[in-house]
């Protein structure tokens, strides 16, 4: 294998530390040149780089070592990845019996697990008890007996309740979900998330630890979690006022934006850490209150940009006066561009010095016109069919939102640190994905 070194130019902060154009000019991740990964494994493909994943786990811990930091499941779980946050001290965000299940599977402490979701099925409740998860975040009133009839005579599970503090952030409307008249949460205006509180306090097995806010997704400003705080805090002061209790935990929930180009923003855990923790406090002091232990709950920032999708070139055409590069993926691998309109960077993995001097439009494999990847792209005006792209910023998100359009299956997991890869997942296969039919 040819020996990587650091370019000047780029790659830049939308790839992942480890990346370095060889020589060659290929493009390698954690020591392990793209187009070789991409002949080894097929496209498309994942691409996630450990040691990015443990450093953005461990950023986290870092600026806030006094609280617990949940890894938001959702953006990206296989055992592995349940393994190396686990082993970098976070908590697990789960939102289903299925993730909570890969998670137990995986080793990971049931203790230091969070149950969310607003439509929890019976099955999830139970197998959040069986399993023995730390937290089950309620979402609705009818929860709040629905679970304590499932909790064993003699044991008390904890819990919070999500409530909305009428907050707007997040890249996309339908990422937001700190405003009021959206599906998740409690409002605290509306005085249902008050209400919520009242009947869990009226359930013995039943051991109210909190609240917990989520107020959307891809947020790279401080200033909207200051915002829940201020809301949050003078609420706990009336619960207090009303009910003679305290909690001791606040959950802030997660959001923390990424940078997909050059350029973009990204959330600073440590001004976040700094800034939160100070709001708090003065929020706190205020109402003369004891300042509860924070948890947090990033999901995108720790995976995202550790993730690289791999996709071959199949055809290069112009039509209309655009350029389509047409690849063997698309939006079963990558629904994003088509849901939240999201713009991403592509380049050659393996001729990642040509300069990128023509907008070109990346399409998927799909039966529709709106299966683009990344429209009016730089790329170099000799790309080609065989070519490989690598498009960073792809390890949120992504595998977690796949699906089976076409039945093209789903891409292959590979792990790379240290100049090697491994394979996660293996390639979705058609017998996979025809297996579960049952016979005429
Ligand atoms: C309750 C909760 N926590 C954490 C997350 C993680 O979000 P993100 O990946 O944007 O950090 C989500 C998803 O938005 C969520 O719904
Ligand atoms: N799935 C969204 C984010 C939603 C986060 C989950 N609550 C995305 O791809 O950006």
């Amino acid at each position: 294998m040819e020996s990587a070194r650091a370019d000047s130019a780029w790659p830049g902060p939308v790839w992942p530390a480890s990346a370095r154009v060889l020589p060659s000019g290929g493009l390698a991740v954690g020591g392990v040149p793209l187009a070789e990964l991409a002949d080894r494994f097929g496209t498309p493909s994942y691409v996630v780089d450990e040691d990015e994943v443990r450093a953005r786990a461990r950023a986290w811990r870092a600026a806030l070592p006094d609280a617990d930091v949940a890894y938001a499941g959702k953006a990206f779980l296989t055992r592995a990845m349940v393994r190396w946050v686990e082993e970098e001290g976070l908590h697990l965000d789960v939102c289903s019996a299925g993730e909570l299940e890969l998670a137990a599977h995986a080793g990971f402490p049931g203790e230091r697990v969070v149950l969310h979701g607003n439509a929890k099925s019976p099955d999830d409740l139970r197998t959040a008890l069986r399993l023995g998860v730390g937290r089950v975040v309620l979402d609705n009133t009818g929860e709040v007996a629905r679970l304590a009839a499932l909790v064993p005579p003699g044991a008390r599970q904890k819990v919070l309740v999500r409530v909305v503090p009428g907050i707007e952030a997040g890249a996309h409307a339908a990422v937001r979900t700190g405003v009021e008249g959206q599906k998740f949460g409690l409002s605290v205006d509306g005085g249902e998330a008050a209400d919520a509180v009242a009947r869990v306090l009226g359930q013995p097995r039943l051991e109210l630890v909190g609240l917990h806010c989520h107020l959307g997704s891809q947020i790279t400003s401080v200033d909207p979690y200051l915002a829940a705080v201020r809301k949050l805090v003078p609420f706990l002061s009336t619960l207090r006022d009303v009910h003679g209790v305290t909690f001791p935990e606040l959950d802030l929930g997660g959001g923390f934006g990424i940078p997909y180009r050059d350029g973009e923003p990204t959330l600073d855990p440590a001004e976040y850490a700094a800034r939160v923790r100070a709001e708090l406090a003065l929020r706190c002091a205020h109402v003369d209150l004891p300042v509860p232990r924070l948890a947090v709950e990033p999901g995108r920032w720790i995976a995202g940009p550790a993730g690289v999708a791999l996709y071959r070139v199949l055809a290069v055409k112009v039509s209309g006066g655009r350029t389509f590069v047409a690849v063997d993926g698309g939006m079963s691998d990558n629904p994003r561009p088509a849901l939240y309109g999201v713009r991403y960077t592509v380049r050659l993995a393996g001729r990642a010095g040509a300069a990128p001097d023509r907008p070109m439009t990346v399409v998927g494999r799909h039966c529709e016109a709106g299966d683009v990847l990344a429209e009016d792209v730089p790329l170099p005006g000799d790309v080609r069919p065989g070519d490989v792209l690598a498009v960073p910023a792809s390890g949120a998100y992504h595998l977690s939102m796949a699906s089976s359009y076409n039945l093209v299956g789903r891409p292959p997991v590979a792990a790379v640190t240290g100049g090697r890869a491994r394979l996660l997942v293996r390639r979705e296969t058609p017998a996979d994905l025809w297996s579960r039919e049952l016979p005429d």
